[in-house]
Formats: C-alpha cells, sequence, structure tokens
C-alpha cells in the first residue's frame, strides 16, 4: 500500500513501513495530486482533509496523530465512506505539565500562591478531566464547566458564567465546534471576556477561535490586571503581535509537544490502521522507541516540599523557555506574515519528556513524597 505523511509525525518508518510505501510531505502542502494513488493518509493538525482533497483517490483511511479533530470534517469524510481515526489522549500529559507551568510562572510573577487560586476548567474531556484530578491532588480548589457532560446527566458541573466570575484562574480545554447548542468558536467572546474577575488568569490551549481574539487585545488594552497565557492563535500560523504584547505569556501550538505524546499519537494512529486493514498490529512503542531512558533529580534532605515540587515541575517543563523563543521569532515580524517562524519553531522544537519519566530523588517526608506523586512524579 501508499501511505502519504506529514513529515512532522515521529517514528513513521519504525510504524508504517512494514505496512507499505511511505511518502513524507510537509503537512500544510499536501494536495490531491500527492493523494491520486494513495491508500491511506496520515495528518497531524495542520492538514485540513475533507472529500475534496481526496476526491477521485483510492485513499480510504484517514488518521490524524493528535487529540484534535477540527481540521478534518469528519460528516464528510464519514459520507464518503472513509474510515477516519484520531489519537485521544495522547498528549493530554503534555497539556496538563504546560497548564502547570503557566500557574506556576504567573504566581511568581504575581506574587498570588497558584495553590490558593480557585481554578476553573472548561471542558473537562482527557485534558480537563487529568488537570482536575491533578490540581486537586495537589490542593487547589478546581471548578468544572461541561455542558454536555452536565446533558447527559453527570453531576458536579457549573455553567460558565459561573466559572467567570468566580474563578481566579480560567483554563479552556474544549474541542473546537462551530455549529449545536455547545458550540466553542468565540465561547470566550467579548461579553465574556469582560466579566472575568479582577487579576484573572486565562489560560487557552485548546484552540485559537475558542476565544475571540481581536475582543481579547481590546479587553486586553483595557484591564491590565489580567494575565493571560496562549497557546494557541485565531489565524494560526498567523501571529497578531500587539496579542502577544499584551499576553504575559505565549508559546506556538507547543502545549501537548512532548516526545511521549507525540509517540503515543503515531502508536494509536498505527494501530487504528492495522485494524481498519484487518492485519495484527505487533508493534508496540516499548519495542521500538529510543530508550530515551527515565532523566533523574536529585534534591538535598532538607529541601521544602512546595519549592521541591515547583522545582522539579519547572526542570521537566518550563513555559519561559518557550515563550522567550515564541517571542524572538515573532516579535520582529510586525506586519510580515508568521507561518515560517511559526513551523519552524514547531518542527525543531526541544525534546520534551513528561513527569511520569522523571523519577525524583529526594529524603522529604511524607508531604513531599504525597506531592510529587500527585503532579505524576515517580519516585
Ligand atoms: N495546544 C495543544 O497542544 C493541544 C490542544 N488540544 C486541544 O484540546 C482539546 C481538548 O482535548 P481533550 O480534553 O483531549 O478532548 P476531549 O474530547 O476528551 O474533551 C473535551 C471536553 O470538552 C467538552 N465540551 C464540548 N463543548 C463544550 C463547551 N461548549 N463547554 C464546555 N465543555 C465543552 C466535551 O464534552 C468534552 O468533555 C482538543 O480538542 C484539542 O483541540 C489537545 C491536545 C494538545
Ligand atoms: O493533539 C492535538 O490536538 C494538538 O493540538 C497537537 O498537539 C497539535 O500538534 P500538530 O499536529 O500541529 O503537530
Amino acid at each position: 500500500m501508499h501511505i502519504v505523511a506529514d513529515e512532522n509525525i515521529p517514528l513513521l518508518d519504525a510504524f508504517f513501513a512494514p505496512l507499505g510505501r511511505i511518502t513524507r510531505l510537509p503537512g500544510r502542502q499536501i494536495s490531491r495530486e500527492h493523494l491520486l494513488d494513495a491508500d491511506a493518509l496520515l495528518v497531524r493538525s495542520v492538514t485540513r482533509v475533507d472529500p475534496q482533497l481526496l476526491a477521485d483517490t483510492p485513499v480510504r483511511f484517514v488518521g490524524t496523530c493528535t487529540i484534535g479533530t477540527d481540521h478534518l470534517d469528519l460528516p464528510g469524510l464519514a459520507a464518503a465512506g472513509i474510515t477516519v481515526a484520531s489519537a485521544p489522549g495522547c498528549n493530554a500529559r503534555g497539556v496538563v505539565e504546560y497548564v502547570l507551568s503557566c500557574l506556576l510562572t504567573l504566581s511568581e510573577r504575581t506574587g498570588l500562591d497558584w495553590r490558593t487560586r480557585r481554578v476553573g476548567i472548561v471542558g473537562v474531556g482527557e485534558v480537563g478531566g487529568r488537570l482536575a484530578q491533578t490540581l486537586a491532588a495537589l490542593g487547589v480548589e478546581c471548578l468544572l464547566c461541561d455542558p454536555p457532560r452536565a446533558n447527559r446527566g453527570e453531576s458536579g458541573f457549573a455553567p460558565l458564567d459561573q466559572l467567570l466570575t468566580e474563578c481566579d484562574v480560567l483554563s479552556c480545554h474544549v474541542p473546537l465546534t462551530h455549529s449545536g447548542p455547545d458550540a466553542t468558536w468565540h465561547l470566550l467572546d467579548a461579553g465574556r471576556l469582560v466579566t472575568l474577575r479582577p487579576g484573572a488568569w486565562l489560560i487557552n490551549s485548546s484552540r485559537g477561535p475558542v476565544i475571540d481574539n481581536h475582543a481579547l487585545k481590546a479587553v486586553l488594552a483595557e484591564r491590565a490586571d489580567l494575565q493571560v497565557a496562549l497557546d494557541v492563535w485565531e489565524q494560526e500560523p498567523q501571529v497578531d503581535g500587539e496579542l502577544l504584547q499584551r499576553c504575559a505569556l505565549g508559546t506556538p501550538h507547543i502545549a501537548g509537544y512532548s516526545l511521549d505524546g507525540k509517540l503515543r499519537g503515531t502508536e494509536q494512529i498505527y494501530r487504528a490502521l492495522c485494524a481498519s486493514l484487518g492485519v495484527p498490529a505487533p508493534l508496540t512503542l516499548q519495542s521500538l522507541a529510543p530508550d530515551a531512558g527515565r532523566a533523574q533529580l536529585q534534591f538535598a534532605a532538607d529541601t521544602p516540599a512546595q519549592w521541591l515540587l515547583e522545582r522539579s515541575l519547572r526542570q521537566v517543563y518550563d513555559v519561559r523557555d518557550d515563550d522567550a523563543r515564541f517571542r524572538a521569532a515573532m516579535l520582529p515580524l510586525a506586519g510580515q506574515s508568521t507561518a515560517q517562524a511559526f513551523d519552524a519553531l514547531r518542527k525543531g522544537y526541544p525534546l520534551r519528556r513528561e513527569c511520569p519519566e522523571v523519577e525524583v530523588r529526594h529524603s522529604g517526608q511524607e508531604e513531599t513524597a504525597a506531592l510529587l506523586a500527585a503532579a505524576g512524579f515517580k519516585r
């Protein structure tokens, strides 16, 4: 078989070469002409896939090595009889660690302890659910908003407008949807943004258009009290430099960019393709992934528990590094296209592991061990 794939999918050869011939392409450049003799298409979030792209091609399987599916025309592909697979939860852990790093950074800058802030989580699925669990285990109070789950009779959810007025931090983890009663396009519009609590922290690592970026820029011009962290942008890969300058933290859609998360995404799509072909899927990440080894951190006996936790989280992932690289690449481009620089930052993203891959050695007491375990570290 012939597989056309985004060149930024890691371990492509290792997983897919046994199934057929692979053609690698930059995701944004994949066109119908590339697919004229392809049987399967493997993409990431930057390739829009709809029936037009696949028209009169033999492609019968589309796999996206991502959680989000808003770049796929799901109803259109289903109507065309195409099998579609995504990678639910693959990089959810990375996004949780991005949010934790934002909390630590905003805490340090404002002098407000992140553990005493009430956090509103909008969208409580793979990412929001893990974030809620982690924060609760760390002793942080959370309010949860998920109308689709609430409408299915699940309890424990509050309306978005309550989160806006009662939470010190709002973190968005919804899919981007354009229709239906719970559509998320411009979920945070001008009317809602102005109701954010004084001094609120707003974090968006879902999809850019979930927040009306034009309205956000206007609100930030009036409200210096707000701290905003954006990982995703409404016109991505085009970035509004003025909005970036008004944000406390800005990054190029890398919240979930841990090596572990990307590899899980590839493995999930390998299994889905094998299932659709009706063949066994003998390969696993464990057998194939280059053994990066487990990183180790070592702390002195008398290190205070919260300091040790924060230091460990920073070692695993520090959003300030991504923010600095992003500003250095984007801000000199005022008035020009940021697309190339945006994609280059993502393509050349540094190696990043997740907390469960890092062993923290310490001789602290129970409180230290409990905090580290709550954050997901191994001992
Ligand atoms: N920045 C990044 O690197 C990454 C971004 N993402 C984005 O995060 C999104 C969420 O990921 P998951 O949690 O894995 O998805 P998920 O599908 O597991 O959960 C999404 C949750 O949002 C809820 N929801 C839908 N509409 C809502 C609304 N109007 N208000 C509140 N809740 C609503 C759903 O009921 C569901 O529980 C993805 O769709 C993707 O766009 C995901 C991974 C990495
Ligand atoms: O999984 C998702 O959903 C994401 O947003 C991915 O982290 C996006 O990564 P790329 O597919 O754009 O490399």
